[in-house]
């Protein structure tokens, strides 16, 4: 198989944060449900709004516990790299966003790491995604399917991976991923798919 028809690594984190911290972004999310705003395709002055592309809001604040995630966040891009054989690459975690997937929302198919960006040292080489929805799960869909380089119809392969509560994804950035549709039938906002997205760039090798 050649390397435009492979997955990029993954890894899976279950019981990442643990039921407490899970409870507590819960509490966050629904207190700051006036912050959210809908999400944006492409960076700096590219940034757009685009229905057809990403339906979704985002908070980009992680509030009082900002510093207790970030510890976590930070602990594991080393090990990461490493076990995924991405290194002597080295990373840093740069960008950290809270993102809500309600009915009907989904991002199609596309990469994290900015190309217009001329500044390499902005690069993000990293992606990960913690998901912490309420129990009972009251959604279905909003699986995270990791693409090949090359579509199923040239050869190419993909991968669902469910968004479980308290689990951290990791993958590369430059893997071309996408959210399937969520269909979330209670509309109610505590039944969202929650998720914090983490962005690592690359520091040097
Ligand atoms: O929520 C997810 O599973 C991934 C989100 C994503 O791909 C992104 O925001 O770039
Ligand atoms: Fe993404």
């Amino acid at each position: 198989m050649s390397v435009f028809q492979k997955l990029a690594p993954y890894r899976i984190i279950r019981g990442f944060l643990g039921e407490e911290l899970v409870e507590q972004l819960l509490a966050y999310v629904q207190d700051s449900q006036d912050g959210f705003e809908p999400t944006r395709v492409g960076s700096g002055e590219n940034a757009r709004m685009d229905p057809e592309i990403r339906t979704s809001v985002v908070l980009p604040r992680l509030g009082p516990l900002k510093k207790a995630l970030i510890s976590r966040f930070d602990a594991v891009s080393d090990w990461a790299m490493e076990d995924m054989k991405l290194s002597p690459l080295s990373v840093k975690l740069q960008e950290v966003e809270l993102v809500a997937h309600g009915d009907g929302a989904f991002y199609s198919r596309h990469i994290d790491t900015q190309m217009q960006n001329p500044d390499s040292s902005r690069l993000r080489v990293l992606t990960a995604v913690y998901y912490f929805h309420a129990s009972p799960k009251r959604f279905s869909g909003g699986e995270l399917r990791l693409h090949s380089f090359l579509l199923p119809e040239h050869g190419g392969h993909y991968q669902d991976i469910e968004p479980e509560r308290d689990m951290l994804l990791l993958f590369p950035s430059w893997a071309p991923h996408e959210v399937r549709p969520i269909s979330c039938p209670s509309g109610a906002f505590a039944d969202h798919r929650f998720a914090i997205n983490c962005w690592y760039h690359a520091t040097g090798a």
